[in-house]
């Protein structure tokens, strides 16, 4: 029977069903310091070790400063999450890259870089941004603490088996320096909302995607969980191969890996999918978010939408666009690029590497940050800040008044320093404009890396395909 890549990849880990669920075998394990506490109390309790330790991998990454690392970390919570995960990995045997290693960084930025992540095989983490593993055709899905605690114990979890949505991007868009794949995304997100991908493992497809690189791939499948997916997917490819040959724990017999992953990784051609949503690359302009929901985003060419239109007949979604207009401060009509922002956020899992960087460096270097605006680069790891230093990034984003800091969530949540002041307003390169997502009364909106670089320039929004990115 032809199947998806999906199908191929569960079942290749099914170790029993029974009423409607699967024990799967999971490949590798991601750890951080926000969501393990308890399971690992919960071992401790139940005087269990964990099954696999070579096979675990952890680091801090929400709760870390991203200034000066030398001082003590003055929030307790964040404080004693910190001191557990080091207790409990030297405890259990895990392998940590602490606040102090070269290998820091977010979870979801290290995996890949270490070669931690691989094609094909099954990945969770106790973190819903999981789903940015599957741009290599991974089955990456992010789990709650009881089952990080169940993962522990038993290399396993225990998983309804989702459905099939097939994502195809179709043609070449017009500008790509300007038109990003956070722009790709999220309008995905803004035509099939928050929903949209609920229950499904989506695989992104299509000329448009196999034209991304790696880093652009993650940025897609980062964000499928706020589409409501379990996961996202992206068969792997050459440019998949290349970008982990070599890496600290790519496999050895690297070459026979990648036979084996070339005859094996692909969607069959006549496999069916549950569902399936087209889209068009061309037509697509660069994206900001107005909303408290990534759904709630439009063109930077658009206008701030009357919540009766946007609600199109639907009452919810025309009470939600008026809470989150009210929450937001912005008129319906206005123009998206006559909202001023006081700051700028470029960081996250989904865009804090290096090309993010590379590509905002390109709009910032020679200007001035507004004088209105307070703005910061977070690398998304030691490695990425490192890479960036080497290629004289830092320099570029500091000469202009940017902070150019340490690495970690940061500012793309609120569980640490880096937080927003109430009411004010930060064009970010994150995933979430939830309500005080960035600091109680914090207003975010969504954008690219180019966007955000020139909204801190400029001090609001601008169309970034009338820049020179080439
Ligand atoms: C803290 C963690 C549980 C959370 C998540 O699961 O996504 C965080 O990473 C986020 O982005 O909100
Ligand atoms: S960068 Fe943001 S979205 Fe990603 S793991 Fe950290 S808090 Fe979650």
């Amino acid at each position: 029977m032809p199947k998806t890549l999906f199908e191929k990849i569960w079942d290749s880990h099914m170790v029993v069903e029974e009423d409607g669920r699967s024990l799967l075998y999971v490949d590798r394990h991601l750890v951080h310091e926000v969501t393990s506490p308890q399971a690992f109390d919960g071992l401790r309790m139940n005087k269990r070790t964990v099954r696999r330790t070579d096979l675990t991998f952890a680091t801090m990454d929400h709760n870390v400063p991203t200034s000066d690392r030398s001082l003590p970390i003055l929030d307790q919570t964040s404080s004693m999450q910190i001191k557990a995960l080091e207790k409990n990995c030297k405890e259990f045997g895990i392998t940590l890259f602490d606040i102090n290693s070269p290998n820091q960084g977010i979870v979801h930025v290290i995996g890949p870089e270490l070669g931690i992540t691989l094609p094909g095989t099954t990945i969770v983490c106790g973190d819903s941004h999981t789903s940015t593993h599957g741009a290599f055709g991974a089955l990456a899905f992010g789990i709650g603490t009881s089952d990080v605690e169940h993962v522990l114990a038993t290399q396993c979890i225990m998983m309804e088996k989702p459905k099939t949505f097939e994502i195809k991007i179709q043609g070449k868009r017009k500008n790509p320096h300007a038109v990003t794949a956070k722009d790709i995304i999220l309008s995905i997100i803004r035509k099939i909302g928050t929903a949209g991908g609920t229950g499904t493992v989506i695989e992104y497809r299509g000329e448009t995607i196999s034209e991304l690189t790696m880093e652009q791939r993650m940025t897609i499948c980062n964000m499928s969980i706020e589409a409501g997916a379990r996961a996202g997917l992206i068969a792997p490819d050459e440019k998949t191969y290349q970008y982990l040959k070599g890496r600290k724990y790519s496999p050895e017999n690297y070459d026979e890996s990648v036979d084996y992953w070339r005859e094996n990784l692909k969607t069959d051609s006549s496999a069916k999918f549950d569902k399936s949503f087209i889209l068009s690359a061309e037509n697509i302009v660069p994206q900001v978010s107005w909303g408290t929901n990534p759904a709630m985003t439009t063109d930077v060419t658009g206008t701030v939408p009357f919540p009766d239109e946007y609600g199109r007949g639907n009452p919810e979604e025309q009470k939600g666009a008026e809470k989150a207009l009210q929450y937001m401060n912005l008129k319906p009509g206005m123009a998206i690029t006559d909202i001023a922002i006081d700051r700028v956020f470029i960081g996250s899992c989904t865009n804090s590497r290096l090309e993010d960087l590379t590509e905002a460096a390109k709009v910032v270097q020679g200007k001035q940050v507004s004088a209105k605006v307070r703005a910061m680069v977070v690398p998304g790891s030691q490695l990425v800040k490192k890479n960036a230093e080497q290629l004289g990034l830092d320099k570029i984003f500091k000469d202009a008044g940017f902070e150019w800091r340490e690495s970690g969530c940061s500012m793309c949540l609120g569980m640490n320093p880096d937080i927003l002041a109430a009411g004010e307003r930060c064009a970010s390169t994150s995933n979430r404009n939830f309500e005080g997502r960035q600091g109680t009364g914090g207003r975010t909106h969504l954008v690219s890396p180019v966007m955000a670089a020139a909204a801190a320039i400029h001090g609001h929004f601008i169309d970034v395909r009338e820049l020179d990115l080439n």
